[in-house]
C-alpha cells in the first residue's frame, strides 16, 4: 500500500496519519500487508507524525477489529455525534471508545503542538531519531528510509499485529529531475521490491482514506478471478464534505462506464495494479521469464531488484525470504541503492512500459493508457459503503487549477508519440477506448476552459454503459 505526500503545509501531517490508519487496520491479514509513505517534502514533521501515529495504531487497529468499526480514519469516525459499533453496542465498547477518543485527541495535540516548531523544541531532536533530517533542503537531499514498524513483535499490539510502516523520502537533487508523482510512485514501486515485493500494489493520494475496511478483498476477487487476468482494479474518487449538487464537478466518476471496453481509467489514486503489469509485462508474454542481463539493463543495476523484479515478472513473491520476520531492516541498505536520483539514469523507468510514466503531469492517465495499450484491460470496482474517499479541492479557483493542471496533462499526452490514436495501429489499444481516452481528453479541456460548462457536465456520468464492478453490502 503506498502513500504520497509531498508538502506538510498544503497536505497536513494529520491527513496523511488518517489515510495511513485507515490502510493500517483494513480487514486483511497483517503479515500479508505493509504500507510505505513517500515524503517528497522531506518532512521531519511527516516522519514524527507517523511515529506518532504507528503508537496509537496499536490501539486502533485492534480497537477497529474487535468492535468491527466500519469508518478506519479517526478523524472521520470521531467526526459524528453517536460513534457505533458494528457489534452493536456495549458499555465495554462505550469505555474503550472514549479512551481511544481521547487517545487520538492526544495524538493531535502531538502533532499540532511541533508544527510550526523547529524539531530541537520537540521530545525528539536532530540527534536522535531526527538525526538524519539535520541540514536538509527540500529539493536537494539524500534518501531517508526509515522503518517505521516492522510487523515482528506484534503480541502485544493485538491478535493480529500491525501491517510494516515504512518512511520514504526519495533522494533529490538540483541537477535531477524527479518527475513528480510519478518519480515518487517508481520509487516506493522499487523500494518495496526489494523489501516484501507483494504482486499487488494499491496507491493512495495522502488526502483520501479506506472508508470501507474490505477493500483489499474486494480487489482479490477481481484480480484472483482465473477466467480473465485483469490489469488493474479502480475505485471511484468520492469526496467528503461536497458540496450540495457538486457544483466543480468532484465527484469524479469519469469512465465509470467503459468497462464494456478494455476498461476503467487508472485514476491515479484507490487503485490496485499487478506488479508484473507495472514492469512491463503484456498479457500474451505471461511467462514472465528475462535473463538477469536483460532484468539489469531494464530495471537498474541493483542485482537485488532484479532479482525481485524477476519474481514478481513470474508472478511470485520473495515473501519467503525478504518479509520474513526481522528481515526488512536488512533490506534498507539496498533500498537506499534503488530510492538513489541516479539510479534510474542507465535503466528504462518511466520510459514506455516500465513503471508509471513520465512525460505528463497527468501521470495516471498516461500509465493506464500504457496498460490498456499493451491490451491488459482493467475493472472498476464501487462497493458500498464506497472504498476511499478524499478531501476535495476548497472552492472554484482550486478546482479550475487543478482542472487545468489535468487539461496540460491530457494534451500533453495527445500530442505526444503516445497520442492514443497511434496506439490502436501499432499496439493493442481497441478502438473503442481509444475514443475514450479522446473523450476524456475533450472533456477535462473543455471542463478547464469554461467553468459554466463544467458545472453543467461534470456533475453528469459517462453516458457509455458499462461492465463496472458493483459490490452491495449491508453496512455496518
Ligand atoms: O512531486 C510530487 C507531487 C505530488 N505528489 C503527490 O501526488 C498526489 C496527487 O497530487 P495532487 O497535487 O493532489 O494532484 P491532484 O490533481 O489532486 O491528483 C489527481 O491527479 C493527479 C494527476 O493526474 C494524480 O496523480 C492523482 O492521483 C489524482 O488524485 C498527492 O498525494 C501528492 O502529495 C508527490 O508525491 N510528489
Amino acid at each position: 500500500m503506498f502513500v504520497t505526500t509531498a508538502d506538510p503545509v498544503l497536505e497536513p501531517p494529520i491527513i496523511t496519519v488518517n489515510t495511513v490508519l485507515s490502510l493500517m487496520a483494513v480487514d486483511y491479514p497483517v503479515s500479508k500487508l505493509a504500507c510505505y509513505v513517500s515524503d517528497d517534502g522531506c518532512s521531519p514533521l511527516t516522519y514524527y507524525s507517523l511515529v506518532e501515529a504507528s503508537k496509537f495504531a496499536r490501539l486502533w487497529v485492534p480497537f477497529c477489529k474487535k468492535y468491527n468499526v466500519h469508518v478506519r480514519a479517526p478523524f472521520r469516525y470521531f467526526s459524528v455525534a453517536e460513534v457505533s459499533s458494528g457489534n452493536g453496542e456495549s458499555s465495554e465498547f462505550r469505555q474503550e471508545c472514549e479512551k481511544m477518543k481521547e487517545e487520538y485527541g492526544k495524538l493531535c495535540c502531538k502533532i499540532e503542538e511541533a508544527t510550526g516548531k523547529q524539531p530541537s523544541s520537540w521530545d525528539v531532536t536532530y540527534s536522535g531519531d531526527l538525526a538524519a533530517f539535520a541540514h536538509v533542503e527540500r529539493r536537494n537531499h539524500p534518501t531517508i528510509i526509515k522503518v517505521i514498524w516492522e510487523n515482528k513483535y506484534d503480541t502485544w499490539a493485538g491478535e493480529e499485529g500491525l501491517p510494516h510502516l515504512v518512511y520514504i523520502s526519495r533522494e533529490k537533487h538540483p541537477e535531477h529531475p524527479h518527475h513528480y508523482r510519478a518519480g515518487a510512485m517508481n520509487v516506493l514501486t522499487r523500494v518495496s521490491g526489494v523489501m516484501t515485493n507483494a504482486p499487488l500494489m494499491l496507491n493512495m493520494d495522502c488526502d483520501m482514506y479506506a472508508n470501507n475496511p474490505l477493500i483489499v478483498r474486494y480487489a482479490m476477487c477481481v484480480l484472483l478471478d482465473a477466467r480473465r487476468e485483469e490489469g488493474f482494479v479502480q475505485f471511484p474518487q468520492s469526496f467528503y464534505g461536497a458540496l450540495k449538487d457538486d457544483p466543480f464537478g468532484n465527484q469524479l466518476f469519469v469512465g465509470a462506464g467503459i468497462s464494456g471496453i478494455q476498461g476503467a481509467f487508472y485514476g491515479g489514486t484507490g487503485c490496485f495494479h499487478r506488479r508484473k503489469v507495472i514492469y512491463g509485462l503484456c498479457p500474451v508474454d505471461n511467462t514472465g521469464e528475462f535473463s538477469e542481463k536483460e532484468l539489469l539493463r531494464i530495471f537498474g543495476t541493483s542485482i537485488e531488484f532484479a532479482e525481485s523484479a524477476g519474481l514478481a515478472l513470474k508472478g511470485h513473491t520473495n515473501s519467503q525470504t525478504n518479509t520474513s520476520r526481522g528481515r526488512l531492516l536488512d533490506s534498507v541498505e539496498v533500498a537506499n541503492q534503488v530510492a538513489g536520483c541516479n539510479y534510474e539514469s542507465s535503466s528504462n523507468w518511466g520510459k514506455p512500459n516500465i513503471g508509471w510514466q513520465y512525460g505528463s503531469t497527468t501521470e495516471d492517465v498516461l500509465t493506464g493508457l500504457g496498460i490498456h495499450t499493451r491490451g491488459w484491460s482493467s475493472v472498476m470496482c464501487n462497493p458500498y459503503p464506497v472504498a476511499f474517499l478524499g478531501c476535495a479541492p476548497t472552492g472554484g479557483p482550486a478546482s479550475l487549477t487543478q482542472q487545468k493542471r489535468w487539461a496540460t496533462g491530457l494534451l500533453e499526452i495527445l500530442i505526444s508519440g503516445r497520442n492514443p490514436l497511434i496506439s490502436v495501429f501499432t499496439a493493442k489499444l481497441q478502438f473503442r477506448q481509444c475514443l475514450a481516452y479522446l473523450w476524456i481528453n475533450n472533456n477535462s479541456n473543455f471542463l478547464s476552459s469554461a467553468i459554466p460548462s463544467s458545472l453543467l457536465i461534470a456533475s453528469s456520468t459517462t453516458p457509455i454503459s458499462s461492465r463496472s464492478c458493483k459490490i452491495q453490502e449491508s453496512t455496518s
